[in-house]
């Protein structure tokens, strides 16, 4: 068992009252599995996935995970100074590494990089990068933790139909090799059939699973 959210409840103040964001919600995300998440705006994905990611204490309900868990965002929030290759590395100085301890870990930095189709690309500042591949860099830079779960809160909102597919394709590649329990929320439904499942919510609970 890699992730489970147990009778999750959110709510949020709302003047004197309050908004139920995720009532009451069950998963459990298991190994190499490849989940989306979808719903109409406002249903509640982004908060379930911030609670899923520890970012948001529940209202009530645990969550308990095995492993860490690499988030990976809607916009690539990237530092356009830094190169590739360092956008890579700050997640390991951010965990404390420093040093020749740090710098042992660019072999593993390239090798990511390589494994999301950016082979080459190490000393390429992040401004000189298109969205798809800064997107490509955000997926290797949730990978550098070595996670257990992958949580990405739609990953292709900034992008086109062809690389929106490439991303997702790259995304469920990962999960089926590295073993990851994968969550991706997105509006997008042409992109359904590359998960194994989708769950959907709705003012806050999650629905049946619709066929993929
Ligand atoms: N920080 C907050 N304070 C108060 N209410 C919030 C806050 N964040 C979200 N909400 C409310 O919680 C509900 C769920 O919002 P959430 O962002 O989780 O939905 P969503 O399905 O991710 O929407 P979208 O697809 O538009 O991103 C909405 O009614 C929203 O207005």
């Amino acid at each position: 068992m890699t992730l489970t959210l147990d009778h999750i409840t959110l709510t949020y103040p709302d003047g004197l009252t309050e908004v139920t964001a995720v009532d009451d919600v069950s998963l459990t995300l298991r190994p190499g599995e490849f989940t989306a998440l979808v719903g109409e705006s406002g249903s509640g994905k982004s908060s379930l996935l911030a609670v899923a990611a520890g970012l948001q204490e529940p209202t009530s309900g645990t969550v308990r995970v095995d492993g860490t868990r690499g988030l990976i965002f809607q916009q690539a929030n990237l530092l356009g100074s830094l190169t590739v290759r360092e956008q890579l590395l700050i997640t390991d100085h951010i965990r404390g590494l420093r040093g020749r301890a740090l710098r042992e870990r660019a072999p593993r930095a390239d090798e990511l990089l390589a494994r999301v189709g950016l082979a080459g690309f190490g000393q390429r500042r992040m401004g000189q990068l298109s969205g798809g591949q800064r997107q490509r860099v955000n997926i290797a830079r949730a990978l550098m933790g070595d996670p257990a779960v992958l949580l990405a809160d739609e990953p292709t909102s900034a992008l086109d139909s062809a690389l929106s597919r490439e991303i997702i394709d790259l995304l469920a590649g990962i999960t089926r090799e590295s073993g990851t329990a994968t969550v991706v929320v997105t509006h997008d439904t042409t992109l359904l059939d590359a998960f194994d499942h989708v769950v959907e919510m709705r003012d806050g609970r999650l629905r049946e699973a619709l066929p993929a």
